[in-house]
């Protein structure tokens, strides 16, 4: 039997990968694409929109469903009510959703108490892949005698509304716990005076149609180390979560991320 599957923010750039690409996955089928009551292209057929075949599933504000699972490719407080929806109605929910507040955070892994989620920034194998590289440069770099300055620069499409991405701060949250750094510095101007060696700082460039780029710098005195994994379009991060959902059907109830997705 395929897995059913409602995608939220359908008609969005992300949304609109993950319906062309589960279209073609005879493991799935999709049953809802739900959007916004303000989505212009309410009650149009998914699958067209995604500018492939007609689907037969219209694009649909969030309501009851079929589905098995629900993918969410939205913003942070549309990701909070789908958050909602399906404690309410016990579906297991992968949120690929970035740029959620402390608050909103606590309230998911709250969530993740009764219904399983995989809430992951990159749904990329290789960024997952460089994730697990960069824990282990940190490690090995910690005490090294020069001392490591550890910078991260991203790069994203004009388009993009938080910054850094979810993807720079997951690489910061790795580097600070394998080499025990505490202060994350975002950007610097003016007369900041010497780096110290507590910092990690991050670097947000926009521009164009990037898909999305990330450089972990390991900056020593006579060496350095780049770790750099960039997209060349969003079918990295569609086929992720459509992994990450159909991974997650039957799992019980808990918080996970890409890393137990790909057995890293
Ligand atoms: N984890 C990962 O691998 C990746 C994560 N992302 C993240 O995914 C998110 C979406 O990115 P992207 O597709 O580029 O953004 P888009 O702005 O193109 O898409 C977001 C979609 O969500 C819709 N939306 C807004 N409000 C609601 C609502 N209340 N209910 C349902 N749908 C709603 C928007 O509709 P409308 O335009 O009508 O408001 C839009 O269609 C971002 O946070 C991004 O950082 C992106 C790529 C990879
Ligand atoms: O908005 C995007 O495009 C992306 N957002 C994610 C993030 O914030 O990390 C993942 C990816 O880099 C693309």
């Amino acid at each position: 039997m395929p897995t059913k599957l409602a995608i939220h923010g359908a008609a969005g750039r992300m949304g609109r990968r993950v319906v062309a690409i589960a279209s073609q996955d005879s493991q799935i089928e999709i049953v809802a694409a739900l959007e916004s009551a303000g989505c212009r292209l309410l009650g149009q057929d998914a699958g067209v929109v995604a500018g492939g075949e007609k689907l037969g599933v219209p694009l649909s504000v969030v309501g009851e469903s079929a589905a098995d699972v629900v993918i969410d490719f939205s913003v942070p407080d549309a990701g909070i009510a789908i958050v909602d929806h399906c404690l309410k109605f016990k579906k297991p929910l992968v949120i690929a959703t970035t740029g959620f507040e402390s608050d909103q955070k606590e309230f998911i892994a709250k969530a993740a108490q009764q219904i399983p989620i995989v809430f992951a920034p990159s749904m990329s194998t290789a960024v997952n892949l460089v994730m697990k590289l960069t824990e282990i440069a940190g490690k090995v770099l910690k005490d090294y005698p020069s001392g490591v300055d550890v910078e991260i620069i991203e790069r994203h499409h004009r388009f993009k509304e938080d910054a850094p991405s979810g993807t720079a701060l997951k690489f910061g949250e790795i580097v600070a716990e394998a080499m025990e750094l505490t202060q994350h510095v975002h950007g610097r101007e003016g007369r900041t005076g010497k780096r110290t060696p507590q910092e990690i700082g991050y670097h947000a460039v926009r521009t164009g149609d990037n898909p999305g780029e990330h450089t972990i710098v390991f900056g020593m005195l006579g060496e350095t180390i780049e770790l750099r994994v960039a997209a060349s379009n969003r079918d990295c991060y569609a086929q992720g979560a459509i992994l990450a959902a159909k991974w997650l059907v039957g799992k019980p109830a808990g918080m996970y991320g890409m890393k137990e997705v790909l057995g890293l």
